[in-house]
């Protein structure tokens, strides 16, 4: 079976701006993978180029080993989107517009509206099925989005930021009900601010900078990147800083009795600490070790000296002649007016 996502060197350009950089990424079969990374990192026009509503530039883009623009059909078919914004046809009655969508899946009238009933019922909106977008609240207006990703039975499930702006409740319903249809065999790809909501959900999370692949990892293999603080309370405070092995600190700051040493494993370091410092002459009152959280790391991978806008040097050798539109969008407009995107 080939990968859920595969791309290889993918670059998409909006005019001077390269939003992706030769982005090559690839999703397994049955993976929940978590896309994170800053404001204009690049990860909605990632999924938009995924699901054909943004051309790319150059590269490839494969969905279950189907050309997103040579097969674009078998790859949309294979992709439920749960998109950031709210772009559903307001006009009609919420099964409906579940209906339609399938509809426009190929799916016949009748178990369109069985999968309808079936998914607003999984969400747990199937009482409001005869309601208007419109007059639903901002959080069953997201578990219609998922719904309306769900109504086709997709492979692969791509969720870009579906709990930004919900309670805790519905986050945590949201959690729940994706992690089920992942372990039902539904890869997924999610995209979010939230590092917890990350480290909770994902088998792999990519980090994403300006438009390029940072790095690939399981949450724990990213906290291990990070470092141990060793908070080491004195008896009284010294005169200057303790004088500790450059062997194991990298380094070492004193605040009146509190003595602060950075280390890479603070379980393994601190007994050694504290026999340098007892044979010194120093009291220890307590100790404590906190890790490195992964939102600090996230936070220095994605640091960036430069946030000015990165310029293409290759504007002019795009694999183009596509015809975007100035927004990049295939001009597929069943599909956009099915979507309602605007
Ligand atoms: N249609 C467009 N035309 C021009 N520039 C665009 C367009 N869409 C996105 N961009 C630019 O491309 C870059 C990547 O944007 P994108 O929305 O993909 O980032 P993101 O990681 O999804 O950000 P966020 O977390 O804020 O949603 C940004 O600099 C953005 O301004």
């Amino acid at each position: 079976m080939p990968p859920a996502i595969e791309t290889v060197d993918l670059v998409k350009e909006y005019g001077d701006l390269r939003a992706l950089q030769e982005l090559s990424l690839t999703v397994e079969e049955g993976e929940f993978f978590g896309l994170l990374g800053p404001n204009g990192a690049g990860k909605t026009t990632f999924i938009n180029t995924l699901v054909g509503l943004v051309r790319k530039t150059g590269g490839e883009a494969r969905v279950f080993g189907y050309d997103v623009e040579d097969d674009y059909r078998e790859a949309r078919d294979a992709i439920g989107l749960a998109p950031q914004e709210f772009n559903v046809d307001r006009f009609f009655p919420i099964k409906e517009v579940l209906m339609h969508k399938a509809g426009y899946h190929g799916i016949p009238e009748d178990e369109a509206a069985e999968r309808a009933d079936e998914v607003l019922k999984r969400v747990g909106i199937y009482d409001k099925r005869n309601e208007r977008f419109d007059w639903l609240s901002g959080g069953m207006k997201r578990r219609l989005l998922l719904a309306r990703a769900l109504v086709t039975d997709p492979d692969l499930l791509i969720l870009d930021e579906p709990t930004a702006g919900v309670d805790v409740q519905l986050r945590h319903d949201l959690w729940e009900l994706v992690t089920e249809l992942n372990e039902e065999g539904t890869t997924v790809l999610l995209t979010t601010h939230y590092i917890e909501e990350a480290e909770r959900l994902c088998d792999r999370v990519a980090i994403m900078n300006e438009g390029r692949k940072v790095t690939v990892a399981t949450p724990d293999e990213l906290k291990e990147r990070g470092t141990d603080t060793i908070s080491v309370r004195l008896e009284s405070a010294p005169s200057m800083t303790p004088d500790v092995s450059a062997e194991y600190a990298h380094e070492t700051t004193l605040d009146g009795d509190r003595l602060e040493v950075r280390v890479d494993d603070g379980g393994s370091t601190a007994p050694r600490l504290l026999n340098d410092l007892e044979a010194k002459g120093y009291e220890i009152a307590d100790l404590e070790i906190t890790r490195t959280s992964l939102e600090e790391i996230f936070v220095d991978l994605t640091r960036s000296e430069d946030r000015t806008v990165t310029r293409s040097s290759a504007s002019s050798a795009s694999s183009g002649g596509d015809g975007d539109n100035e927004d990049g969008e295939r001009g597929d407009t069943a599909e956009r007016e099915q979507e309602g995107v605007a």
